[in-house]
Order: C-alpha cells, then structure tokens, then sequence
C-alpha cells in the first residue's frame, strides 16, 4: 500500500491499445474519461494530502471492439507554474506553498497581505464536468479547465466569478434530460453575505470558448443565506429530484478567517475546515420551479456528508440516499504520510476513523398542522426513517441505515432524479482506498462484490445498454490498478445485473488511482 500512493505516475500521451480478455459487448462505443493527482512530488518538494496532487486525466477509448488508453497531466496555471520553478510554488488542499525563501522580506510581508480571500489553485484534479458539448477538468475552487476529450488537452481557464458570484464550487454537478448542467457552490462575504448559490448551466452551443454563453448564460436559480456569515457549512455535492434540490447544510464548516490568515500563519487550508458535533445538520429543499427555500426547518444530527447517491418523490415526501459520517476524519486519513503507512499500522490507525454508511431520509413535504408535537409525521410505507414534528416549524429527522461501508456512488443516472433500486459503488473496510465494486439491491437489501488480490478498483461507473428496459440492463466499468508488478492495471467491464466478469482491458502504462469520471457515449 505504502508506495502506490505517493509515487508520480508517467503520463502516456499517445493512445495505448490494451490487451482485452472475454467479451467486451460490440455496443459499448464511447470514451470513460477520469481524473484524479498523479504527480504528489515536484523536484525535491512533496505534497502532503492526496488531494493536493496534480491532476492526471486519463481515459479509455472503446471503438469497434477495441480499447485505447490515454493520460495527460492537466496544464493548469498551478502545474505550469510548479513545473517551471521545479518546486511546489501554488497551495493546494493540504500543502500551503511559500515564495522562494530567499526572495527578500518584502516580497514576502507583500505575498502574505495579498492572500486575503486567495487566488486559489486551478489544480483540476476531482472530476470531469459538462456543460452541454464542452468537457471541463474540476475542482472545488472557483476554476474549471476546459479539455479535449480525445487528445485529453487542456484548453480555455474559466472562473466561475466572471458569471455568478462563486468563491468555490462543487465537482458534482447534476444534470437535466435537456443538457443543462446544475451546479452549487459558495460566496464569500460578497456585498457582506455569505451564501450558498444554486445555478444553473444551460448548455453552450457548440464552439462557445466560454462557460454556458448561450444566452441568458448562467443563472442563479436559488441563494441560501449561511447561517454563518464566516464560518459556511464545506459540501462536496447536493442533491436534485423533478420539483426540489437537497441542499444539506453540514457542521463541518470552513472558518473563513482561518482561510484569509492561513497563509501568514504557516498552515493549509484543510486545516480550516472545522468539525462541530454539537451542532445541528439543517436539510434544506429548494423548490426548484418557485426558486423558493421550504419554510419548515428540516434537520438531523450532526453528521458530515460528501456524496448524495439520489433523491426522488413519492407520495408527497422527498427521498434522499447520501453517503455519511459520524465525523469528519475521513479527509484526514488522505494525508500521505497516513496512507504510506505499512498495513499494520495503517489498520491501527484506518480503525480510529469513522466508516460511511449509506442513510435515507425521507422527508414529508406537508403534515397536518393540528398534530401532536413528537408525532412522526412521515407516511410514507416500508421505511424505518422517520421526521418528528417540533415546535417552532422544526421537523427532526432521522435515517434508515441502509447499507454499511461503501463511498463514491453511482446508479444509472437515468435514474437520476427518481425511484431507483441500485446503487453501484466502492466497498471500503477501515481503510479509504476501495478494496471492492458492490452492487447494492435497495428493495431486497442484497450486495453483489466483485474484488480480486492485489486490485485496487475506480469508482464504478455505469453505462445503460442500448435497448435498456431495466435498472441494471448495461456494464459496469472501473479501472483496477493492480499492486502485483506481474500484472498490468485494467479496465475492469462487470454486467451490472449479473455483476459477472464480461471481460478486461490490460494496458501496459502507468494506471492511477483516481477519483471521479464520466462515460461519454460516441455520439
Ligand atoms: C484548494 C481548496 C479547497 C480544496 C478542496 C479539495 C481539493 C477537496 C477535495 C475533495 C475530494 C477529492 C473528495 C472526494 O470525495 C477547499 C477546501 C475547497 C477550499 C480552499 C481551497
Ligand atoms: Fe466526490
């Protein structure tokens, strides 16, 4: 475990055909492209998060019966930068850089009083984005890089602020059955406000350089006032039914005086994210078609989420699956010097953090004014959650429990949205690095695996079959980094109803573990 994270991936430019074994079906045409850091040391500087590596794009290619594979690191402004000085000179997530030290004070005292809301990284490294034909390379912060999806080139630096007042953004998007890109994000004491912004993308027309020009370009579709004005609840995504968006606004906050300070008092900007467990989880619905926030005041216990599986009505109730935490230390086991533990120790300490586990909350859009405080007002059958109604409008809302240790979600995102019944995603077991693909039935509670020794797998992603009729009617496809130096990385392709092996792509180039992607069907 130790070495696969910290070494620097080769990037393989020119496509490589793979070695495919069994039957990769004729009708998967198309490219599954991902991003995630490959580079972790520059001359004798080293990261010390993994998120803070630069960012690897790769992809595989599938073109009548055959696969391609391809990698490039993302030319960013931070990467060119780090690359000309051969040091880390741009901060990241968990590695605050400093000017050449023997630059003289001045420059430093002046570099120091320049970070007060920072220029962030453009260190694209989460996930890929769309907006209508366009492919952008993402992160959290206020940059997207658009990219090629063939030569996997980086193109146009787009800054969400020159559209919508956004200091940072998510990497998860959702979108609609008409190619409009929605996305959420936060600003920062603008106008003396704090708030989360909720906007919507339409898609660009093709050949449009920048972020959804297409008249009226991008729209602010709901502002939710923080309820903090400098310390924001972090999210990492949201969620999004026909009529509502799930906004869920966590007591895992970023403190931004920590943030604007950071840089003068010598440390990162993870360590401004604070934990505080004694505070409420406030669920918020936006309806999306009044662009109103629901009055009633929805909330839970303290938890920390980073990824929404799906949400859909039924029976005047909204449903929401995310992925949750008792506390926030998982992005504290991605530092470096943890993962390069050796496995024992790494055990000990992997124990000490809290596992994620997949909740449903089931949420009852009206209830009869008159009843009973303490009632549980949710109506809905055949759910353990439940919402009891309090004084004042509040309504405390429990989960169902209902799948134990598995991150990085994905369903057939034609599901998005609505009832749905499989969730594809990582196994984890105390330790953040996926061990496992499962499939989990929500109806029938059951798990399908898939791991094999030494393979690391990608997030699952879902491809639907042409002539679809069911859920789970297409492949499945993870790119398998393999520890064993006898066997090559592959491009692993499961039936997402059989969960069976079809069939593998091995390619002889230097596989990544990385973070999220997107197929992006031939057209
Ligand atoms: C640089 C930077 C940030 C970067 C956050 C990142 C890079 C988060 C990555 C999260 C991942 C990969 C989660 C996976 O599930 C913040 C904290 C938003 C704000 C300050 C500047
Ligand atoms: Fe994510």
């Amino acid at each position: 475990m130790q070495s696969f994270f910290g070494n620097n991936r080769r990037e393989s430019p020119k496509p490589v055909k793979a070695q495919i074994r069994g039957e990769i079906p004729k009708w998967l045409q198309g490219t599954l492209i991902r991003n995630g850091p490959g580079m972790h040391k520059i001359g004798d500087t080293v990261y010390n998060h993994w998120f803070d590596g630069m960012a690897l794009l790769h992809s595989f290619t599938f073109k009548d019966g055959e696969i391609f594979y391809r990698s490039k690191y993302l030319r960013s402004d931070t990467y060119r930068s780090n690359m000309e000085a051969n040091r880390i000179v741009v901060s990241e997530f968990g590695t605050m850089a400093y000017p050449d030290p023997c630059k003289n004070i001045f420059a430093k005292a002046f570099s120091y009083l320049s970070h007060t809301i920072p220029d962030f990284t453009d260190n694209c490294l989460i996930n890929i984005i769309r907006c209508g034909e366009d492919l952008y390379a993402s992160t959290e912060t206020n940059y997207i890089r658009k990219i090629d999806l063939e030569t996997l080139e980086t193109n146009e630096k787009v800054d969400y602020r020159k559209y919508v007042a956004l200091n940072l953004a998510t990497s998860h998007p959702h979108y609609d059955t008409n190619g409009n890109t929605y996305n959420m994000g936060t600003s920062i004491g603008d106008k003396g406000k704090t708030k989360y912004q909720i906007i919507k993308i339409p898609q660009s027309k093709p050949g449009n350089s920048e972020l959804g020009l297409a008249t009226p370009g991008v729209l602010v579709i709901c502002s939710i006032p923080s309820r903090s004005l400098l310390r924001p609840s972090y999210f990492h995504s949201f969620g999004m039914t026909e009529n509502y968006i799930v906004f869920i606004e966590q007591p895992f906050k970023l403190d931004i005086l920590k943030l604007a300070t950071a840089y003068f008092r010598g440390v990162n900007w993870a360590s401004c994210l604070g934990w505080y467990p004694n505070d409420k989880t406030y669920i918020h619905l936006i309806d999306r078609e009044t662009k109103k926030i629901l009055s009633t005041k929805y909330y839970t216990d303290a938890l920390v989420v980073y990824h929404h599986v799906n949400a859909y009505e039924e029976d005047g109730h909204v449903i929401f699956d995310i992925v949750a935490y008792n506390d926030n230390s998982l992005y504290d086991m991605f530092y470096l010097k943890i993962l390069k533990l050796d496995d024992a120790a790494f055990e000990k300490q992997g124990k000490t953090f809290s596992s994620p586990s997949c909740r449903r909350f089931v949420i009852p859009l009206q209830h009869d004014k008159n009843v009973e405080l303490g009632t549980n007002i949710v109506t809905l059958e055949n759910t353990t959650a439940s919402a009891l109604k309090e004084k004042d409008g509040y309504v405390y809302c429990k989960p169902e429990i209902l799948f134990e240790g598995i991150e990085l979600p994905r369903i057939n995102y034609d599901y998005n949205g609505k009832k749905y019944r499989y969730i594809y995603a990582s196994k984890v077991q105390w330790r953040p690095v996926p061990t496992k693909i499962i499939k989990c039935d929500i109806l029938t509670k059951t798990c399908y695996e898939w791991r094999e020794d030494h393979c690391w797998p990608a997030e699952p992603v879902f491809v639907r079959a042409p002539e679809a009729k069911e859920e789970d009617d297409g492949v499945l496809l993870s790119s398998i980094v393999s520890s064993d130096p006898k066997t090559s990385s592959f491009l692993l392709v499961l039936d997402a109803k059989t969960f069976k092996e079809l069939g593998r792509a091995s390619v002889t180039a230097d596989i990544h573990l990385d973070l999220h992607g997107l197929f992006i069907p031939e057209k």
